[in-house]
């Protein structure tokens, strides 16, 4: 099938290469010409274990293609996808500007039936929106559909290619149809392809991603519970896993989420809520406690330092929102340096991936190390924000030769508490006791 995505950023190239490698010819649109460019030459613009060896493939044997070109881009496609951002607007709610212009634009540009799909997250009625902005010029039939993409930054390939399932919101069976025969090849596990109306599948997008959040925030405050009752997260995060009806996944507690999913995504829903008169009561506390949580580390820091940050310095390892991906959306490392810095302190910092990206952001407000260790030299603490593997099983002794003084703050419990003390650390995480020192072994 020839299809078109429109918007090639994070989901736009994924689902553009995703859908190459399953046969289809797909063109790209983007109004970015540098990343059109890059693109067309063979540069993946994100990074994304697993897309670049399917890219590679898939533009070689001609089945991917690049345009900022609109008109050209959709003129023989069947179904076009619109992967375009939804930002937060002023007032937090969804800004969807970048997907009506577009749609706008498509409206004097179809010349035969197609099928417009919403591929980005938006809240309810936008496929009716999107609908009434292309029918205002077009003179052809053409179908909206919601088909919201369910894919997480760092395992995107394999969540496109094996998805838990498929949502797709329309009302025709036209387009079922087709939607139906595109999907095919990614729903052979068995998982299945949801078909509903349009506004239950923008709905779904919201509540996956709000109802996840709530996990994590529900997880931050049973974390601090812990540490203030003696227990600890681990065992009890362990506990309430094994049932099924909470399940495992997403009870980690941490430094908060972030990414350019769920705080914006949250918030969107809390405000469609208030358009139809309702409080979101639950939701405006899952993003009170993230809020708070991502600076949760700096009063143990403050307090171990006894409230003097000034001149001290700090090696911070992990920049990403999460590991796997090079996105400092939101995330939470950031809003630790701002407060170290405005505390006089200064911070040498250390990320596989997201380093060019901080650079941008912050020029030399802060220090970026060569490597991991390199981050530690003369520092007074090591504060981890990201847990890349790298992280996970560390040289121990190099960190307590490099750092000054032997001390970690942890954001991600990556380390076993009893093991770090035996290793000569004082060792703080979150949801867990502190530990302090066996045998001081300052420098
Ligand atoms: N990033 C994720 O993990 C993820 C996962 C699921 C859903 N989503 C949703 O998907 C949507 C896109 O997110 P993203 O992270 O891919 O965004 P992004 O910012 O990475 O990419 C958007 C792209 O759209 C392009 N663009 C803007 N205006 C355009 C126009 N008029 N014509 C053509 N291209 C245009 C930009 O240049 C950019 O390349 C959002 O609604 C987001 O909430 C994101
Ligand atoms: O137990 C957990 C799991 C995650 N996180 C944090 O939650 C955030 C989001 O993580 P994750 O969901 O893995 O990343 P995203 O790539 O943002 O993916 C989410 O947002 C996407 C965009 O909407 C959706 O498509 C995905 O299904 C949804 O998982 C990150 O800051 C994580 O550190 C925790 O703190 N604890």
């Amino acid at each position: 099938m020839k299809i078109t995505v429109v918007g090639t950023g994070y989901v736009g190239l994924v689902t553009g290469t995703c859908f190459a490698e399953t046969g289809n010819d797909v063109t790209c649109v983007d109004i970015d010409v540098k990343k059109v460019e890059k693109l067309s030459s063979g540069q993946v613009t994100i990074y994304e274990p697993g897309l670049e060896k399917l890219f590679e493939r898939n533009l070689k044997e001609g089945r991917l293609h690049f345009t900022t070109n609109l008109e050209e881009g959709i003129s023989e496609a069947a179904v076009i996808f619109l992967a375009l951002p939804t930002p937060p607007g002023e007032d937090g709610s969804a800004d969807l500007s970048y997907i009506l212009k577009v749609a706008d634009q498509l409206g004097h540009l179809l010349k035969d039936y197609k099928i417009i799909v919403d591929k980005s997250t938006v809240p309810v009625g936008t496929a009716d929106k999107v609908h009434a902005a292309i029918a205002k010029n077009a003179t052809v039939d053409f179908d909206v559909v919601s088909n919201p993409e369910f894919l997480r930054e760092g395992v995107a390939v394999e969540d496109f290619m094996k998805p838990d399932r498929v949502v797709i919101g329309t009302s025709s069976e036209r387009a079922r149809k087709i939607m139906a025969d595109l999907y095919a090849p990614f729903v052979r596990q068995g998982n299945p392809v949801i078909f509903m109306d349009e506004k239950s599948a923008e709905l779904t997008k919201y509540a996956a991603n709000s109802f996840l959040a709530t996990k994590i925030s529900f997880m931050n405050e049973i974390a601090i519970l812990c540490e203030r009752l003696g227990a600890d997260v681990d065992m009890v995060r362990r506990g309430i896993g094994s049932d099924d009806r909470i399940g495992k996944r997403f009870l980690f507690p941490g430094i908060g989420y972030g990414g350019s999913c769920f705080p914006k995504d949250v918030q969107a829903l809390v405000k469609s809520s208030q358009t139809v008169d309702y409080d979101f009561r639950i939701l405006n506390a899952v993003m009170d406690v993230n809020e708070a949580q991502k600076v949760f580390l700096l009063p143990k820091i403050e307090s171990y330092f006894e409230n003097n940050l000034q001149g001290k310095h700090f090696a911070l390892w992990g920049l990403a929102f999460k590991p796997n991906t090079d996105d400092i959306r939101e995330a939470p490392a950031l809003y630790i340096i701002d407060r170290l810095l405005a505390a006089g302190a200064t911070v040498s910092a250390f990320d596989p991936e997201a380093m060019p990206n901080v650079k941008q952001l912050l020029g030399d407000r802060i220090h970026f190390a060569e490597h991991q260790y390199d981050a530690l030299d003369n520092a007074d603490a090591l504060i981890i924000a990201t847990e890349w593997s790298v992280f996970r099983t560390p040289d121990f002794e190099k960190i307590r030769t490099n750092l000054k003084d032997q001390v970690i703050f942890d954001g991600r419990n990556l380390f076993e508490s009893p093991r770090m003390q035996e290793l000569g650390f004082h060792y703080e995480s979150v949801g867990r006791q502190a530990v302090t020192r066996l045998n001081s072994i300052s420098k």
